[in-house]
């Protein structure tokens, strides 16, 4: 079966250390465009390892295939514009908000889709002035304005690290309707990492649990969320949980 998406054997180092490791041997595919989650506890190597994924930093050991060819067979600009990593706190490119929006289409160069960039600033319920300078942003206009730059690219895969953190209920679930609508319409994959279980439960198609140096886990949200196989992830699961009720 062809994949989309295939991680091979990696390994990661814990910084500055030489045989301590954040995950090793870790596998997984992505066969079809899911939404999936990536959970674990603080300093497991989530972001790392999105950003690994992202060629945005380099694994000790192992390989990436994209649609079935190897990471070398791509350069990293062709996989970065078909991979696409949104940090939690995005950096602005100096200048005003749509600066930001047409960097997408400067380095593809392809005409700016004004367009599609004001209707997901509409559904994303970010009312800006295209003016205004971009360093001048809550957070959370940041953060939206990062994922737009990003899904302008019109990336296959999306690597989302926590990106709604910064914003509150309302905004978040307009951000979360339009990433569905994506993955449904235009069947983008997608790899969220985020602390809010709530959001996982909400609107995940497949969980990947990382403890123990490895995907622990790869499974159904409901499997996961209702009976974990592993003692690591009912803790996890078992500290979320008094963490939000106390
Ligand atoms: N640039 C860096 N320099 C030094 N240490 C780093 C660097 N980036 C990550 N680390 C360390 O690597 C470990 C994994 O970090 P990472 O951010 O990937 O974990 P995480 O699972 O995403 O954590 P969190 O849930 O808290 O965001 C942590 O101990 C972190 O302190």
């Amino acid at each position: 079966m062809s994949m989309l998406l295939q991680l091979k054997q990696l390994a990661k180092k814990r910084p500055g250390s030489t045989d301590s490791y954040l995950f090793r041997n870790l596998s997984a595919a992505v066969a079809e465009p899911q939404i999936i989650h990536l959970l674990g506890f603080s300093g497991q190597g989530k972001s790392t390892l999105l950003r690994i994924i992202a060629r945005l930093s380099g694994a000790d050991a192992g390989e990436l295939y994209l649609f079935d060819q190897p990471m070398a067979a791509y350069s990293p600009e062709e996989w970065r514009s078909t991979v696409c990593y949104v940090a939690q706190q995005p950096i602005m490119l100096p200048g005003s908000v749509e600066d930001n929006l047409r960097i997408a289409s400067h380095l593809q160069q392809i005409p700016f889709d004004r367009d599609y960039a004001r209707q997901l600033m509409e559904r994303m319920e970010l009312h800006l002035d295209w003016s205004k300078a971009a360093a001048q942003l809550s957070g959370g206009e940041k953060q939206r304005l990062a994922l737009i730059r990003a899904l302008l690219l019109r990336p296959r895969i999306l690597l989302l690290d926590e990106v709604t953190s910064a914003l509150d209920i309302h905004s978040q679930h307009a951000v979360e309707q339009v990433l569905l609508e994506l993955q449904r319409s235009e069947g983008t994959a997608q790899i969220w990492v985020t602390h809010q279980l709530e959001q996982a439960r909400r609107i995940s198609q497949r969980i990947w649990f990382l403890a123990e140096e490895q995907l622990l886990e790869d499974s159904s949200p409901q499997a996961f969320f209702h009976s974990p196989r592993t003692e690591e992830a009912r803790r996890f699961l078992q500290t979320s949980l008094e963490k939000v009720t106390n």
